[in-house]
């Protein structure tokens, strides 16, 4: 149970990822303020979890089973939380679709709105009376570089985290009202199953009703691409909690948060000229005509970054 003066964290998707990287950084707060309320769905994937909470596990950090997906699961797990009782809600759960669209049904494409759009409106629901109520709160949410700028090929996934940024723009005025906080973390790549994930989906891949061409732009232009930009730009969760936890504890947080200051420039384009030609232009020509010089700028980078020519350097 939560001792007076700590904040009632509860976060969704906790078996692996950012999702349990915040969960224990916050568990492990050096001042103990959080009790944290660490949700998966499958309860038979705590190890990892309780193997990296190690000793706060049962102390600052608790699980309750809860799947975004359903109304009964919602429901349940936040009756289950002392008074109903939350300060602080991170909805993390979410998962990822790359691919032509040709080659997905819409049934897949549902599946991902079901997680990552209507997952984090029913959190919301469920929560936010009780915070209006009590006139305080903050509500996190883990959106994505590609909650702002669309990446090619990752078409359905882009729309379900632009949704959910149109959706947190539009409460984040009503809620401010109730002293209600509102928070979208924005993360470029990193390294965590949902990468593993896609990786496995697309070996798995057999692009039916999609043309040789598009299949070709796919497999040969743009996974290269998007390999060379994860191993150059991606970042640990351990960064995100970090930069979760800070949001957090700041006395007037931030609607928007891009943790990867690398790509700042990449989402200023649709700002810089409000017809969206410079965007898709910009990206146009860094896939299809700059490729191999993006491979190389991106290996510079890679190598910029890395701690053993820091190391040289010094
Ligand atoms: N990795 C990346 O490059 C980036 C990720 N993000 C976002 O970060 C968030 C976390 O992803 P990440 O840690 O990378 O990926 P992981 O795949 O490691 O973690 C995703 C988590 O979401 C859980 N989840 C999926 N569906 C449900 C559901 N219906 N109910 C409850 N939990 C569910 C998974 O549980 P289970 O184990 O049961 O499947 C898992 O715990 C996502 O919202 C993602 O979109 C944003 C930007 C970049
Ligand atoms: C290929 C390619 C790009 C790829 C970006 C990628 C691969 C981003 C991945 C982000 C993730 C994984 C977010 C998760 O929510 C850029 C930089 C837009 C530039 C144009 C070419």
């Amino acid at each position: 149970m939560a001792n007076s003066g700590q904040k009632v964290v509860l976060i969704t998707g906790c078996s692996s990822g950012i999702g349990l990287r915040i969960a224990v950084t916050l568990a492990k707060d050096e001042k103990k303020r959080y009790h944290v309320i660490a949700t998966m769905r499958d309860l038979k994937k705590k190890n990892k979890l309780v193997e990296a909470a190690g000793d706060v596990y049962g102390k600052t950090l608790m699980l309750l089973p809860l799947d975004v997906c359903s109304d009964e699961s919602v429901k349940q797990c936040i009756n289950n939380v002392k008074d109903r009782h939350i300060d602080i809600l991170i909805n993390n759960a979410g998962v990822g679709l790359l691919g032509p669209v040709e080659s997905i049904s819409i049934e897949e494409m549902k599946r991902v709105f079901e997680t990552n759009f209507f997952g984090v409106v029913r959190m919301i629901k469920e929560v936010m009376p009780d915070m209006k109520k009590r006139r305080s709160g903050h509500i996190v949410v883990m959106s994505s570089v590609m909650g702002l700028q669309g990446v090619v090929f990752n078409d359905v996934y882009t729309a379900s985290k632009f949704a959910m940024e149109g959706f947190c723009e539009s409460m984040a005025v009503q809620l401010m009202k109730f002293n209600i906080r509102l928070s979208m973390i924005e993360p470029g790549p990193v390294h965590t199953e949902f990468e593993t994930k896609m990786m496995e989906d697309v070996a798995k891949m057999e692009y039916p009703g999609v043309d040789a061409d598009t299949v070709r732009y796919f497999k040969d232009v743009y996974l290269p691409s998007s390999i060379d930009i994860f191993e150059a730009m991606g970042q640990t969760p351990e960064d995100i909690a970090k930069c979760t936890k800070k949001v957090i504890e700041s006395s007037s947080p931030r609607f928007r948060n891009l943790t990867n200051s690398l790509y700042t420039p990449i989402v200023a384009l649709k700002y810089a000229d409000e017809t969206g030609g410079l965007s898709v232009n910009t990206f146009y020509n860094l896939l299809f005509n700059f490729g191999p010089l993006m491979h190389i700028t991106m290996s510079i980078l890679k190598c910029l970054t890395c701690s053993c020519l820091r190391r040289r350097t010094i």
